[in-house]
Order: structure tokens, then sequence, then C-alpha cells
């Protein structure tokens, strides 16, 4: 199945499509589940979720958090209230937002009790700790690691989960979390989720906006000898349906074709 890309012309349009698109997958997952299994990125996509989720009063009304299972495609290796952890990202942007009354989705988090160092930091060359926080995160994972959408973000290096360019966990196949103690973007440790666990997912939606994307989904959409991450994830040959929602500055110049959700 080739990617969908839906493109608008402003931010609001894009989350507000993201917002449909998540709420329509929630919908049709608990049709035949009690509960939604959703993973989430960091960066960029806390704004996107806040617009989306939060702002948006009638797509929020149809949320089911109560139903929700959210994990996270990555995590960094740092305490959950600090400013680079992507789940301290969606607390401050989504979790905290919900209105009081609404019931709170169960969040899988890592163990922050594993952590060492200075300020809950991992410190050090000894990745023993890492290793026992991917493995932990690892058993949290649903039942056959499937999940019925996980939301990426793209980095302007094509980087996706902490998956980056060329690095040897884009070949693990035994792992479905492995640790990353080199991440070339800060903080250096982080976990993350492997192929296998993309592979299986009914579905995934990138999600990417402003002009400093266009030259990577340039090369990710019209280079077919690039084996850039997010590239190797549209290229996914299992059944996942993958989407992108974009603005029109992400994609200008790059010959894709587009629609709206
Ligand atoms: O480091 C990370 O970066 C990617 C991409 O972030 P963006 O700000 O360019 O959208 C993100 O998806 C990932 O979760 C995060 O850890």
């Amino acid at each position: 199945m080739a990617p969908k890309v839906f493109a608008y012309s402003d931010s609001e349009s894009v989350a507000n499509s993201v917002g449909k698109y998540v709420v329509d997958l929630q919908n049709k997952a608990l049709k035949g589940s009690s509960s939604f299994k959703i993973a989430l990125s960091g960066g960029s996509l806390g704004k996107v979720l806040k617009k989306a989720l939060i702002d948006n009063k009638d797509i929020g009304s149809n949320v089911q958090w109560e139903k929700w299972e959210v994990y996270f495609s990555d995590e960094r290796l740092v305490p959950l209230n600090h400013p680079d952890s992507n789940y301290g990202l969606f607390n401050e942007m989504v979790l905290s937002n919900l209105p009081s009354g609404v019931a709170r989705p169960k969040v899988h988090t890592i163990n922050e009790s594993l952590l060492t160092g200075k300020d809950g930091q991992v410190e050090g060359s000894d990745v023993t700790k890492d290793k026992e926080i991917a493995k932990e995160y690892e058993k949290s994972l649903p039942e056959g690691h499937k999940f019925d959408l996980i939301l990426l973000g793209c980095g302007p290096d094509g980087h996706t989960c902490s998956l980056f360019p060329e690095h040897k966990l884009l070949h693990e196949r035994s792992e479905l979390i492995s640790y990353i103690s080199d991440s070339p973007k800060p903080p250096p440790r982080r976990i993350t989720f492997t192929f296998p666990v993309l592979e299986n997912s009914t579905a995934i939606a990138f999600v990417a906006e402003g002009a400093g994307k266009a030259p990577v989904l340039a090369q990710i959409f019209k280079d077919s000898t690039s084996k850039l991450p997010s590239k190797l994830v549209n290229e996914i040959s299992s059944g996942t349906q993958i989407s992108w929602f974009v603005d029109d500055n992400a994609v200008k110049g790059v010959d894709v074709g587009t629609s709206k959700y």
C-alpha cells in the first residue's frame, strides 16, 4: 500500500485532520477491543496533539480517554518531569490540560527508578540500566506488540522514533525495544521501538510541518536509493496503513500526490 499524504495550508488544519484520524482509528479499534493502543512520539508532535485533542473541543469530546493505552515510540532516558522527556511533553501538552472529571488514559512510561546519576539522568558509559529500562518497557507492550496506531515525527535528518540514519538499530530484529547510547540528537541515551513493532502496527501516521522538512521529504518520497529511517517506514510491506499529515511548506517543491483526509 502506497503511503497517503494529506496536506493543508496551515497548522490548525493539519492538527484537526490528525485529530479526526485518531478518533476514527480509536472508534474502529474499540469495535473489536476494550482498549485503543496508541504510541506517541515527542518533538513537534506535542503541540499538534494539544491543538487536535484539547483545543478542538469537538474532537476532544469524542476521545474515549479511559479506553486509551498510551505508549511512547521512543523515550529519552531522563526523569519524567525533565524538559527532554517525551512523556513529560505529552503530560504538559495533553494530560495536564484534560478537563477535571475526564477519566485519564493508562500511560506506559519508562521505569524512572532505574535512572541513575545526577538529577536522575543516566551518566557514564555503563549501559546496564539502559538495557534494563528497554527490557522492562518491552515487557509492558500490548499483547503481540500490536498497536492500533503509532504517531511518528520525522526529523530533518530523516530519523523517526530514535532510529537514526545508518544506525545499527535499523537492522534490529530480535529486540522490540532497544536502547541507544549514541543518539546524534541530544540527549544521547534513549530507548526506541524497533522495526518489528512498527511493522506490526495496524496504522502509522507521520506528522511533519514547516519548510525545514521539505528537503528530507523530497529524499523520502523521490529518492529511490535513500535508506533514511522514515523512508524505510514508508516501505513497510506488512499491510500497515501509512499516512503523512503535512502542511504545504513541508512538501513545497516535492512532487508528491496529496489529498485531504
Ligand atoms: O528526538 C526526537 O525527534 C523526533 C522528530 O521530532 P520533530 O520535532 O522533528 O518532529 C521525534 O519524533 C522523536 O519522538 C523524538 O524523540
